[in-house]
């Protein structure tokens, strides 16, 4: 039988059983009978309907018709017909099929002029055949928000390409979605598909043995090309068109149950030395021949050589000329560069949307350049490690930190059968080369953006950023690639010299827009996984997301207005019933056993709550001994339960015994820094105990700017199904035992605390080798955009879960906010009226005296 890499059960079962098309079984999805048709029930069954059924349901649907002509609605709707109610929203011309209730997807063609999104399809995602749908859409589409019961996806050029590189044709892809489809699918996406399709991935530059070929099966468009006088230069001398004929493999990712029984199966085979990389690679794949000849494909193709150097010159070309070149690196023919003795260890085993994500980069057996996105605490580590398992050549990883250098280290040991000696380290800390001719380097961005002939650098420094430019590399995985600023990006990829760029990152956004760059930087997105999804299979943990209102008192409220746009953050971190909603959870949650991190961005709201409450904090200035004795305790001594982290804590941070997140204070409107921050429980190690929940706490200053800030901070996660409750009131709160600020001479104490604070009080902490500090100054800027989030106010019992936390909260009524909120600010509104009054008479008055005076 072929090598289909048949896709693993997903516990849920949501995902169907069938993975995305492997390049070895490019199957028409036109002929497909796994997907619905009009004679099949939503399990896949033939529905057999007999000739007197169907005489029955035909003369149902001609009396419905004949009723449905003469209706009022019906007359209504051909008024409407250019109707201006619903502009270019108005879909009623599009027909609705018969059994339209068992199709899940809606198909919208409109593209704003000059917008670089495609289509858009919205997913049912309570439909029946939801499941195959979706593993279309992962294959074909790209999704932008996938909430509880509707997905957007869109398709867009990266997303065709992506499809047609496992095997798929513009007709296929039209065919499924017209299979999945509420609606024929419209003239205008037809077309934008076939657009796409016709040219995308025509050329392809390759990099084998060291040396850059422009390459395509179709012969008239290499000639096109060399007709092209830049191109023609690029040629190098004496290259002559070559044709021969490519063989595509079965993509079998290590790891999986398949590779599984392919090393049985090799196992039987001659004894080969472990070696010979390059021997144990023919047995595998001589190992898939065996398995499945007929399902080899192969293609003719014709290509030429470019001149070293030449690879973007050529490439800008071919992107002018209307064919986009697409870079891969044929790994499997590189005879030229050392391979690298690499495995998974046997015990190792992928997880069903891992081998998703990797089959998208090795789609048709080479390497594809690009980005993964995997939620925090999924496992992108993982991924990096099987990838470079895959190329079997030399690796660099970056990071962000020393830390995570040697975390890396440590998980390339953990996972693979990598020799000790072939994994080697360069950061400030640590600088060592691997012996052999390939290996494994980890390292971090900052140290690899420094310039070997700079005289300030450390003569060792300089000794590796030479050796690491003096190689060629098989991967590079960039960690957490959305903190890396074209700039620093440039530097590093320009003095290294690696033949396929892997991204990793769990947030793929920028507030300033500059995550386009890495489109081209590295390649445009491969696969993002659904964070619900995988909270719902146990591999993440199951969060609950609450915004906790926390009214100001009068006393503050008017020093708060009256305070400057940057004094005014201090006002609302430090708002006394902040601080007591804080003691409250704190309270609670310890009671239950829970281990909790509180956030705070703000040092001085940070130190105060801290010692107030008398817990542990960690910041910037923390020495690394202390941090190290604070984080030691949190994870393993029952005493100390709390700890407050400021930003430093947003990333990187492993603490899986944290269960419970509040977050105090945060960075404006930062989509990332929420989606980060909710990393840290997704980890928690009890996520697969019975009826467990993660907690995630954002206290927000009633009627403050932060309301705002926070609003469009939880947009992200909301498209990953998150919705946030919304809680006004927490039971008990003022029966607590030693709540603090019950009292106003204490309130007044901290207001006149807080009105003592200069301006720098409320500053950013600066961070020492900070990549991600220069990104701060349009995320103020960009919060005038809408957020469009979801807030429920639906029963708060289940936040809880089985309603554990049920008689704390009351919820928001939503009549009685606004009557409240617009009682108090009428009031307000007359008192700064009745002020501006006030001093206009008196700069009136003024005057009159200064002119009498004259
Ligand atoms: N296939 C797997 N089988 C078993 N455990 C796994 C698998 N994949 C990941 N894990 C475990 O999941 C945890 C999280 O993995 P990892 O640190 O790679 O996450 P991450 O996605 O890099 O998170 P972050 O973005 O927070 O850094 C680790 O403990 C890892 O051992």
């Amino acid at each position: 039988m072929p090598v289909k890499r048949k896709a693993a059960d997903d516990t849920t079962g949501r995902a169907s059983k069938r993975g995305t098309p492997a390049p070895s079984t490019p199957q028409s999805i036109g002929s497909d009978d796994d997907y619905v048709s009009d004679e099949y029930d939503e399990e896949g069954d033939l529905i057999q309907l007999d000739a007197e059924e169907k005489q029955k349901a035909k003369r149902e649907t001609a009396a419905i018709k004949r009723l449905a002509d003469h209706t009022q609605f019906s007359k209504l709707s051909k008024n409407f017909q250019h109707s201006t109610l619903f502009k270019n929203k108005d879909f009623h011309r599009m027909p609705l099929k018969k059994d339209h209730e068992n199709r899940p997807l809606w198909l919208d063609a409109r593209v704003a002029d000059g917008s670089s999104k495609g289509p858009k399809i919205t997913l049912e995602y309570f439909a029946p055949n939801a499941a195959k749908a979706t593993d279309l859409l992962t294959t074909i589409a790209e999704p932008v928000s996938r909430p509880a019961h509707f997905h957007e996806w869109r398709i867009n050029e990266h997303s065709l390409y992506a499809a047609l590189s496992v095997g798929l044709k513009g007709d296929d892809i039209i065919n499924a979605l017209d299979k999945f489809a509420k609606t024929g699918v419209p003239q205008e996406i037809k077309e934008f598909v076939h657009r796409n399709t016709l040219t995308y991935g025509k050329v392809r530059l390759v990099l084998r043995e060291n040396r850059f070929w422009v390459e395509s099966e179709d012969d008239e468009v290499i000639h096109r090309l060399l007709a092209d006088p830049t191109i023609a230069s690029c040629k190098a001398a004496g290259a002559e068109v070559e044709t021969g004929v490519v063989q595509t493999r079965g993509t079998v990712i290590q790891g999986t149950a398949q590779a599984k029984g392919l090393t049985q199966t090799a196992a039987q085979g001659p004894e080969i030395p472990r070696d010979d990389p390059a021997a144990e690679q023919e047995r595998m794949i001589a190992a898939l021949r065996d398995e499945d000849d007929d399902e080899d494909t192969f293609r003719k193709t014709h290509s030429f050589e470019i001149t070293q150097g030449h690879r973007e010159q050529v490439a800008q070309r071919c992107l002018d000329m209307g064919l986009p070149a697409v870079s891969e690196y044929d790994f499997a023919n590189d005879r030229i560069n050392p391979s690298l003795l690499i495995d998974l260890k046997p015990q190792t085993q992928i997880r069903p949307y891992q081998e998703k994500a990797l089959s998208k980069m090795f789609g048709n057996g080479r390497g594809k350049s690009g980005i993964i996105v995997l939620p925090c605490g999924a496992g992108k580590t993982l991924v990096g490690i099987t990838a470079g398992c895959h190329i079997k050549k030399s690796i660099v990883v970056l990071c962000t930190s020393g830390m995570s250098v040697t975390q890396w280290a440590g998980e390339f040991k953990k996972w693979s059968d990598v020799r000790e000696e072939d994994v080697a380290s360069f950061s400030s800390t640590s600088k060592t080369k691997f012996k052999g001719e390939a290996g494994v380097l980890v390292s971090t961005y900052s140290m690899m953006c420094m310039d070997p002939d700079n005289n300030k650098a450390a003569h060792d420094t300089k000794e590796m950023l030479r050796w690491v430019r003096s190689k060629e590399w098989g991967l590079m995985i960039l960690d957490e690639v959305h903190v890396v600023p074209a700039q620093t990006f440039r530097k590093v990829t320009d003095g290294v010299r690696a033949h396929c760029k892997l991204g990793l990152t769990a947030t793929l956004l920028r507030e300033d827009d500059k995550i386009t760059d890495l489109n081209y930087l590295i390649g445009p997105k491969l696969y993002e996984a659904n964070w619900m999804e995988l909270a719902n299979q146990g591999h993440i943990a199951r969060v609950q997301c609450a915004e906790v209102w926390c009214p100001m008192s009068m006393e503050f409220y008017k020093e708060y207005q009256k305070a400057s746009a940057r004094k005014q953050l201090l006002f609302y971190a430090c708002n006394p019933v902040k601080f007591q909603v804080c003691q409250f959870l704190i309270n609670y949650h310890e009671s239950r056993g829970d281990k909790i991190i509180v956030f705070s961005d703000n040092i001085f709201a940070l130190e105060h709550y801290a010692k107030t409450m008398m817990k542990a904090y960690i910041h910037g200035g923390t020495s690394e001994r202390e941090r190290q004795e604070v984080l030691d305790n949190f994870q393993h001594n029952d005493m100390v339960n709390t700890v407050f982290l400021s930003k430093i804590g947003d990333t990187s941070l492993d603490l899986p015994e944290a269960t419970v997140l509040i977050q105090i204070s945060s960075h404006y409107g930062s989509r990332r820094q929420e989606a980060q921050r909710l990393g840290r429980i997704l980890r928690a190690k009890r996520r697969n105990d019975e009826g467990f929940n993660a907690y995630f706490y954002s206290l927000v200053s009633k009627d403050t700017t932060e309301m705002a800030y926070s609003a469009k901070r939880q947009a992200f996660l909301v498209d990953q199904g998150y919705s946030f409750k919304t809680i006004t009131h927490l039971k008990g709160m003022q029966e607590l035992p030693g709540l603090l600020y019950r009292d106003p001479r204490e309130r007044m104490e901290l207001l006149s605390d807080v009105m003592l604070q200069s301006e720098d009080a409320a500053k950013e902490e600066s961070i020492k080798g900070n990549l991600w500090s220069d990104m701060s100054t349009n995320q103020k800027k960009s919060l005038g955009r809408s957020a469009g989030v979801r807030r429920t106010a639906a029963s708060l019992a289940d936040m809880g879960g089985g309603g554990i936390m049920a008689p704390l909260y009351t919820e928001r009524a939503r009549g009685a906010k606004n009557e409240e909120k617009s009682a108090f600010f009428e009031k307000e509104k007359r008192r700064r009226i009745n002020l501006e009054k006030k001093r206009r008479q008196e700069a009136a008055e003024a005057e009159v005296q200064a002119s009498r005076g004259r």
